[in-house]
């Protein structure tokens, strides 16, 4: 399977991004006028995570706030895939920030990256804008009103995310550990940066898994659950994973960058229309994410059990 690349300057971008999205779930973005690098994206997360010092340290714990869902996750502690055999958690490292410093509220960054609040913060912005382009894009390939979704959507509790997998060697891989396990990701959409170490799969069919690297000048877009569930499975929030290293080239640090674009937490994601098969296909969508109850959950109901079974 291909992954397309799509232009956010498409003239076509509704049709693009419906085949995309009812097929992989998955699709490369270029022009999208984000620059992580001249952001000073890619430096915060290499200071971050780089720096080992005691101060460093104290500086991420003290970052940790469980209940906001911001600041550092350290390394093993969550395990994105809770069905897997695997003993330990993911073998990677993340830190969150909040985009509500866009909104006046301030989240405090670790004093080694706060010459970054102001890059970071913009790179928050750009996301933002680009989420609702592509929101209002999904909602004209779905032939709805452009703002359907946009109008779900405030960034209340988007995340912006650094994530670092460290380095390790390819034996290390054969052990059976995972930089990241096999998972769809909760939300509407996430855009993905990758720097420059491949890893990143996404699932094509029964243990069948393609390479999805980074492309220059592209982020990778894909659908997140929100979308599966209001569209009652056309758009597909398709399973991926990060490998470990299976050459020398991978066996160095890789740095990403997600930001995961959340409906508002009071929108329910319910399908948008039940009539005749889209019943039983929103009934499929819940069996294949294991949720039981039939009825609705809102978006904040979704996060919150997502985020507790992956040990967040
Ligand atoms: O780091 C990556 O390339 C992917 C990470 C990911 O899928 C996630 O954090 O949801
Ligand atoms: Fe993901």
């Amino acid at each position: 399977m291909t992954i397309p690349t799509i232009s956010l300057r498409s003239t076509n971008l509704a049709q693009e991004v419906y085949e995309a999205c009812t097929t992989s779930g998955f699709f490369y973005l270029e022009d999208h006028d984000i620059d992580a690098e001249k952001l000073g994206a890619w430096r915060a997360s290499q200071e971050l995570f780089l720096d080992e010092t005691k101060e460093a340290i104290m500086q991420k714990n003290d970052s940790i706030d469980r209940e906001g869902h911001t600041g550092y996750t350290a390394l093993m502690h969550e395990k994105l895939d809770p069905s897997s055999p695997i003993k330990v958690g993911d073998l990677k490292e993340s830190f969150y920030i909040s985009p509500n410093a866009l909104f006046g509220k301030k989240q405090r960054l670790p004093g080694i990256i706060q010459q970054y609040q102001e890059g970071l913060e913009r790179l928050d912005a750009d996301c933002i804008r680009v989420c609702l382009v592509l929101l209002q894009a999904f909602a004209q390939a779905l032939k709805l009103d452009p703002d359907h979704f946009a109008s779900k959507h405030h960034a209340e509790d988007d995340r912006l995310r650094l994530i670092h997998y460290p380095p390790a060697s390819v034996a290390e891989g054969e052990s059976g550990s995972i930089r990241a396990g096999s998972h769809s990701d909760y939300g509407s959409l996430t855009l993905l940066f990758q720097k420059t170490v491949s890893g990143l799969q996404v699932q094509t069919g029964t243990d069948m898994w393609a390479d999805v690297p980074p492309k220059p000048g592209c982020l990778v877009v894909n659908v997140g659950d929100a979308m599966e569930f209001w569209s009652a499975g056309l758009f597909r929030s398709t399973q991926h994973r990060v490998v470990m290293p299976r050459n020398e080239a991978e066996a160095v640090s890789r740095f990403s960058i997600a930001y995961f674009c959340h409906p508002d937490s009071q929108a329910l994601l319910e399908p948008l229309t039940k009539a005749g098969s889209a019943a039983d296909d929103w009934k499929a969508v819940l069996q294949r994410k294991g949720i039981h109850a039939l009825e609705p959950m809102t978006g904040g109901q979704h996060l919150s059990s997502r985020l507790r079974s992956t040990g967040l």
